[in-house]
């Protein structure tokens, strides 16, 4: 079975874990949100596509979801000792290398998707991982500091300022100029289903699907579409999703998530069984809907999630 997952960072690779132990045998593409992208020290970092690459390959730091198990920080310290920032995002030397390769590879001349192509080389995720294009598209929020309105990176926003200010508005520059990457929407014409994790709606899955030509492909594509909640019980399972969404006008519940997504893209969509009182009012707008354990607890937790979501999609399919 062909299946494509819209994927962001820590969710989404958990849940993608869980999915290739469900259906072994699935051939999965997976579409990563390069939204989060950032330029440091002369690199492109790309977090959610390393995560899922991480994640899948084995190399990440299980506690943490980002970065690299058993990591060491030498070069962040010294760039620090030469005063060059900045601090707040931590770069661990073997991420370093990751970055490097990546950047070596685009300066000489070779697009993202090919980059990330040779990156799994090594680290053999068991899925196909495509950016979701290879033109720059990076997250930014306004936010109010200091009594001046100003456009933080995603990832100052983040990591630096732990989301602890409004986001008055969250804004993929670039998105209306980018084009799918390579491979992006025949994967989505070819698969069988298309599955949205729990990743955050806004800067994840909203990012990708901001790709002139995203959107369409799936609300086109003629088979399932079903996504899990990264809402438990009227909060962000990890992250901080409640403040993204509030900047789009989406209150932080499972059901209204759905809503936001909507019945012309979503044919299914799974709530905790916390949020079981939430299954009618998604139904009521066009969504079949089931409430099942969503706590990627651990892999096995996370496979269970997958077959949940494939058997709502075979029932959707009808
Ligand atoms: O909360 C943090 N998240 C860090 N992240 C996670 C990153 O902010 C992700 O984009 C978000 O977690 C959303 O996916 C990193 C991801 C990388 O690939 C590489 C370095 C970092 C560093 C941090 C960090 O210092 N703190």
């Amino acid at each position: 079975m062909r299946m494509v997952v819209l994927a962001g960072g820590i969710g989404g690779a958990r849940f993608l874990r869980g999915l290739k132990r469900a259906a072994p045998d699935a051939d999965i593409t997976v579409i990563g949100n390069t939204g989060d992208d950032i330029h440091l020290f002369g690199l492109k970092v790309c977090p959610d596509l390393d995560t899922v690459m991480y994640t899948l390959g084995g190399g990440i730091d299980e506690a943490q979801g980002w970065g690299r198990a058993d990591e060491t920080f030498q070069v962040k310290a010294e760039l620090a000792a030469y005063g060059v920032g900045p601090e707040w995002f931590g770069l661990g030397d073997r991420d370093f290398a990751t970055h490097i390769v990546r950047t070596q590879m685009l300066g000489a001349g070779y697009p993202l998707s090919a980059v990330t192509e040779a990156l799994c080389d090594r680290w053999r995720p068991g899925v196909r991982l495509l950016p979701m294009s290879d033109d720059r598209v990076e997250t930014h929020v306004a936010v109010e500091l200091d009594g001046e309105r100003r456009a933080v990176h995603f990832q100052e926003y983040w990591v630096r300022l732990r989301a602890s200010v409004d986001a008055h508005a969250v804004v993929p520059v670039g998105a209306e100029q980018a084009k799918p990457a390579p491979g992006v929407l025949e994967a989505i014409a070819e698969a069988d289903v298309v599955l949205f994790p729990p990743s955050n709606p806004v800067v994840s899955i909203g990012t990708i699907l901001a790709v002139p030509g995203i959107r369409e492909a799936v609300a086109e594509a003629g088979v399932p579409v079903v996504g899990l909640s990264p809402i438990v019980g009227n909060a962000p399972v990890r992250g901080m999703a409640d403040k993204v969404l509030a900047a789009v006008g989406v209150e932080a519940t499972a059901s209204a998530v759905a809503r936001h997504y909507g019945s012309g893209l979503l044919d299914g969509w799974l709530v905790d069984t916390v949020d079981a009182d939430a299954v009618a009012e998604v139904e009521a707008a066009g969504i079949r809907c089931r409430a099942v354990p969503l706590m990627m607890t651990d892999v096995e937790a996370a496979a269970a999630m997958a077959r949940e979501a494939l058997a709502l999609a075979e029932e959707v399919r009808g």
